[in-house]
């Protein structure tokens, strides 16, 4: 596997459409592009864990993004249920806390232990949306600091309740390994190639500076599903970032 190949496998393309219809359309103009694909609440509540199930036969790394964040023994068995599923990353919001984060896990290896030879997904915690600025995290939400603390605090908290690692902006992806460790899984939306609309986010950048930063997986959505030639943007990110 070459440079390309394997960096491909690390972008994941937000399939954030209101039917299956949309996203079959998109899968089929990234025909033959190995990347992940990432089904979020648009797409799940209309399309369900059949789409889900199409993806993975269709040979897709798939993360539900799903943020979950509700008592305990709630996300415990979402979780479980999600495990299920055979996806290979979804996440849970750092905010619902530790003792949530930890139930998460046991929902894992509950499932798990039902499924001998399953694989086991990548559990990430959401650390602060990508569309919060430092003004709504201080002023709105009412968290003091500067955003940088504030996500290694939830990032802290992720890994001491045994999740593999979390989604934050790729402006904190350094500090975070610093923090949690190299092996600790970042995964980073907030991605917009130069010249491209930041739209609702709020922290961004590109994705060579992503990758740059340490990242392991960084997502996209619009700069490739508005594009004009999706395939074209797709192929575009791939080579600002391999060269
Ligand atoms: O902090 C977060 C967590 C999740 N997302 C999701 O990523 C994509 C980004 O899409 P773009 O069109 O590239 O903005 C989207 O599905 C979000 O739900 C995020 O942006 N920030």
């Amino acid at each position: 596997m070459n440079r390309a190949d394997s960096l491909v496998g690390r972008i994941i393309v937000a399939l954030d459409y209101p039917d299956a219809g949309g996203a079959r359309q998109l899968l089929k103009r990234l025909e033959g592009i190995p990347c992940y694909m990432k089904v979020g609440m648009e797409l799940f509540y209309a399309a369900g864990p059949q789409f889900v199930l199409e993806l993975k036969e269709a040979g897709y790394n798939v993360f539900l993004d799903l943020k979950m964040h509700d008592i305990p023994n709630t996300v415990k068995g979402g979780s479980a249920s999600i495990t299920h599923l055979g996806v290979d990353m979804f996440n849970v919001h750092a905010a619902g806390g530790r003792a949530m984060m930890e139930a998460a896990r046991e929902g894992v290896e509950q499932a798990l232990s039902g499924q001998p030879g399953a694989s086991k997904p990548i559990l990430i915690g959401v650390t602060q949306l990508t569309s919060t600025s430092q003004q709504v995290l201080n002023e709105e939400i009412g968290i003091a600091g500067s955003m940088e603390e504030a996500v290694l605090r939830y990032a802290e908290s992720a890994k001491s309740a045994g999740l593999d690692g979390v989604v934050a902006s790729p402006l904190e992806v350094t500090r975070i390994k610093e923090r949690c460790g190299a092996t600790f899984v970042t995964v980073t939306p907030g991605i917009r190639p130069a010249g491209s609309a930041a739209g609702d986010q709020s922290r961004v950048m590109t994705p060579q500076m992503a990758f740059a930063q340490g990242t392991d997986y960084i997502v996209i959505g619009r700069p490739i599903t508005a594009a004009e030639d999706p395939r074209e943007a797709l192929e575009n990110i791939v080579q600002s970032i391999t060269v």
